[in-house]
């Protein structure tokens, strides 16, 4: 039986993917095999021992301590694209709140209410306080061109906008999705000093935590519009909120508000709705579950964040999965283990990922489970299952 904890409201379409005859789960679940998380922090959990693997129905993953966890042998997992059209169409949604005027103008529609005959009176003259630019024939930067990025920038193309691109670990797959004319920004600069319309879509992690700042905000035009449906750690908030009060930048549209942020003139928050779908919701938790069914039942690694993604068909009666350190020498080290047991091994890959790697071995016979502990004994190896 396997323990699954869930962290969050996981859509049930998820859930219901865990047989109720080898699985059970909540978020009451104690010494659980995995956790299913959205947006909860684990940063300052206790990984209890117990715990495999962790998998985020969603996109980003600074919520989890992927180096703690992989230092633990837990293999963290993500939905790679499952809530992009969510995110793209209220990007979409961004980009005209930050050029119309549309929140307000609804605010004051409403302080209308009791003036009887005279709303259409009303309406007609006040209007012209809420007069936004077209998005027709403007430049929008989209930085990230990833899952969300390129279904962004192709949007942006239909909309006749003019767009400027920048990922320098562009993926294969993301280029052949993305519109030809789609211009290559070479580097941020190309993006601060053409466009009018920002938009970030990068994940938040050392090298992009406050890439929004003063500094990067001095090289934009005036009157720049952007937008943040990434990660609020993303902009320097103080930096943001000067430039917005010094009229550099027109309006910074955020999924991400703070308390200094509510109120601020040109701040318009979203209350983290990018990916608040149903569509999302389901086909993040349904691939979250997927993944960690395939992961604790198989052992194969698809869409890890912090573990190789490995995977091999099963082939013979028993199978180990070693979890170990990216370093020279234990790959032999592991296959010369089983060779000096007189142990044959009929199937074998290994992947590695920056510091870690994983080995799935596969053998003809079942042999003693306790050999297992041979593994771990060695210091450069993390973590051995046996399935
Ligand atoms: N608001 C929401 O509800 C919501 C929903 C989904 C995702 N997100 C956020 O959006 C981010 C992107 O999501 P995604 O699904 O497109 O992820 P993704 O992994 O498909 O794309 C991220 C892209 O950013 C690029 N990148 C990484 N570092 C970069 C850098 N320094 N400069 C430029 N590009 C860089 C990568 O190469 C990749 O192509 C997530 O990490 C998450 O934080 C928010
Ligand atoms: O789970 C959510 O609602 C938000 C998910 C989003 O921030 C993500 O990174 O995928």
């Amino acid at each position: 039986m396997f323990h699954i904890k869930t962290l969050n409201k996981i859509s049930p379409l998820g859930m219901e993917k865990f047989d109720r005859s080898t699985y059970a789960w909540g978020d009451d679940i104690e010494n659980p095999d995995a956790v299913m998380v959205r947006s909860a922090s684990m940063h300052d959990m206790e990984m209890p021992e117990s715990l495999l693997a962790i998998a985020r129905a969603g996109a980003g993953v600074n919520n989890i301590p992927l180096d703690k966890c992989a230092e633990e042998g837990i293999v963290v997992f993500n939905t790679p694209g499952a809530n992009a059209n969510a995110v793209k169409e209220i990007v979409l949604l961004g980009l005209l709140l930050s050029s119309r005027k549309i929140a307000p103008a609804i605010e004051w529609v409403q302080s209308l209410k009791g003036q009887g005959a005279e709303v259409g009176k009303l309406v007609e003259k006040g209007k012209s306080n809420f007069v936004g630019p077209e998005l027709k024939g403007k430049k929008l930067g989209v930085i990230g061109l990833g899952a969300i990025g390129v279904l962004v920038a192709n949007a942006a193309i239909s909309l006749g906008m003019t767009v400027y691109g920048y990922d320098p670990y562009l993926s294969v797959d993301a280029a052949w999705g993305m519109h030809t004319s789609v211009i290559h920004a070479t580097s941020l600069r190309d993006i601060y000093e053409n466009c009018d319309y920002i938009t970030l879509h990068v994940p938040c992690n050392t090298e992009t935590k406050g890439m929004i700042n003063a500094s990067s905000i001095s090289m934009m035009k005036t009157g720049v519009r952007i937008l943040n449906f990434a990660r609020g750690e993303l902009v320097v908030e103080e930096d943001m909120l000067s430039a917005l009060d010094e009229k550099k930048v027109t309006v910074y549209v955020t999924d991400f508000p703070t308390e200094a942020q509510l109120g601020h003139n040109g701040v318009v928050a979203l209350p983290h709705l990018g990916a608040s779908t149903p569509e999302s919701e389901d086909n993040c938790a349904k691939m979250a579950a997927e993944e960690l069914i395939t992961y604790l039942e198989s052992g194969n690694i698809v869409n890890s964040v912090n573990y190789p993604n490995v995977s091999l068909p099963k082939s013979g009666e028993m199978r180990f999965c070693v979890l170990h350190k990216n370093v020279s020498g234990t790959l032999s080290k592991i296959s010369t283990a089983f060779s000096d047991a007189g142990i044959n091994i009929e199937n074998m890959i290994n992947g590695s990922k920056k510091d870690y790697a994983y080995t799935i071995v596969d053998l003809a016979q079942k042999v003693d489970a306790g050999f297992a502990e041979k593994l771990t004994a060695d210091p450069d190896v993390i973590k051995v299952r046996v399935i």
